[in-house]
């Protein structure tokens, strides 16, 4: 089964399970799939008449079924793009001139369809890096590779987009923005109309159109500049902390939706997203990055290389550290941090995580939340 076999049978099954919302988000994402006007038309259509009939059940499910089968039967025949390395980065060292800080040196590749997860505590360099990416800062050493042609900084940052932390104002509607966008990439008159509708919907943006800059929270602002960007049809976004103002349900929708974008069988797009919510990002992402005083670690090549083989589980408990210190040397403890909360407990990595709960039932130890943290980045922040 192809990649977008899989996604189809999942979006079936979310219809089965009526789950609208995810459902429409997807005939949207596949509606613009096709870059075909008629479909745009339907689903615009489709759009409108849910806008009176949302609490229709049978007749909503009935219409998105008709509508991803016709969606299924266009797509089959189309050619599913095998994801390029979009660039390469070979040794890039950034330092500033008033300031004791140092970059890397970073060693990555990035391709389409590829999530990266940039993350470190802050003052670490994610903002540097992803600055550097875009060409807005200089490396003082090593090369930044582009595996596609562009022919001045413009079209660089055209197919290359920057969404900073701050973003800046703008002036005007939403809707209008988009339309103003749209147009200047040449797509006009219905159509212009058609895709700004499904993108602002596809954004959960369609009741809040009319609304300008200083009527939206920071989430909803962060909302308009990914629809922007999704009408300016990127290879690659950068995109510096996108989490930060949103609330942890809002958190999972847009990491979903990064998901979704980047991981399209016809238009794949390569993301680098800078973040300080680890196991959100960890959870989405293909690759993650940890920046530690501007340098790299990976934990997939520090796991190889350095043989680290621990099983490490993060967990809450009322009992104190000499209380947990001595019932965990059944399992051979090999270290228990107390941090921030939370204890850290190291095993052999012949200790597994059954071996753990039995202990935890065994022992009657009280514990509110646990997660084994073996193979995620949280083992660089303790
Ligand atoms: N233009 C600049 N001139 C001098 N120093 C700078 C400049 N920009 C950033 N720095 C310094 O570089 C270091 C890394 O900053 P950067 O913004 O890249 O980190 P970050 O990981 O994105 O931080 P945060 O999570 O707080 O956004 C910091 O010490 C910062 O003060």
């Amino acid at each position: 089964m192809n990649l977008f076999e899989k996604q189809y049978e999942k979006i079936l099954h979310s219809l089965q399970f009526e789950d609208f919302t995810f459902t429409l988000k997807r005939i949207i994402d596949l509606t613009l799939d096709t870059e075909d006007f008629s479909f745009y038309k339907k689903t615009y259509n489709l759009l409108a008449w849910v806008d009176y009939n949302q609490s229709n059940t049978e007749e909503k499910k009935e219409k998105y079924l008709t509508i991803l089968q016709e969606l299924h039967q266009f797509l089959s025949k189309k050619e599913i793009k095998s994801q390029k390395c979009l660039l390469e980065i070979n040794n890039l060292k950034k330092s500033y001139s008033k300031s004791p800080f140092a970059l890397g040196p970073i060693n990555l590749k990035i391709s389409e369809g590829e999530i990266i997860g940039l993350v470190g505590e802050n003052g670490n360099g994610k903002t540097t890096l992803l600055r550097s990416l875009c060409k807005e800062l200089n490396p003082t050493e090593g090369e930044i590779k582009y595996h596609f042609t562009y022919s001045d900084i413009y079209d660089l940052r055209t197919q290359l987009i920057y969404i900073p932390q701050r973003t800046n104002n703008w002036y005007g509607s939403m809707l209008d923005n988009l339309r103003f966008t749209a147009s200047c990439y040449g797509v006009a008159s219905e159509e212009n109309e058609l895709i700004t509708d499904l993108i602002l919907s596809r954004m959960g943006l369609r009741d809040y159109k009319k609304l300008s800059w200083k009527n939206l929270s920071s989430g909803y602002k962060m909302r308009f500049e990914l629809a922007r960007m999704l009408l300016r049809k990127p290879k690659l976004l950068l995109i510096d902390e996108p989490l930060a103002n949103l609330d942890i349900m809002a958190q999972q929708i847009v990491l979903d939706d990064f998901k979704a974008i980047a991981k399209s069988p016809f238009r794949p797009l390569g993301i680098v997203l800078s973040s300080q919510q680890l196991y959100e990002v960890e959870k989405t992402s293909d690759q993650v990055i940890f920046l530690k005083h501007g340098e790299q670690r990976n934990l997939k090549t520090e796991t190889i290389d350095n043989k680290i083989h621990e099983f490490i589980i993060e967990f809450e408990s009322d009992w104190n550290q000499e209380e947990l210190y001595k019932t965990f040397q059944q399992l051979n403890l090999i270290k228990l941090h107390y941090n921030g909360g939370t204890y850290i407990a190291n095993f052999p990595a012949t200790t597994s995580i059954k071996n753990f709960l039995e202990t935890i039932i065994q022992e009657n130890i009280p514990i509110k939340y646990f997660r084994d943290i073996s193979n995620s980045t949280r083992r660089f922040f303790i």
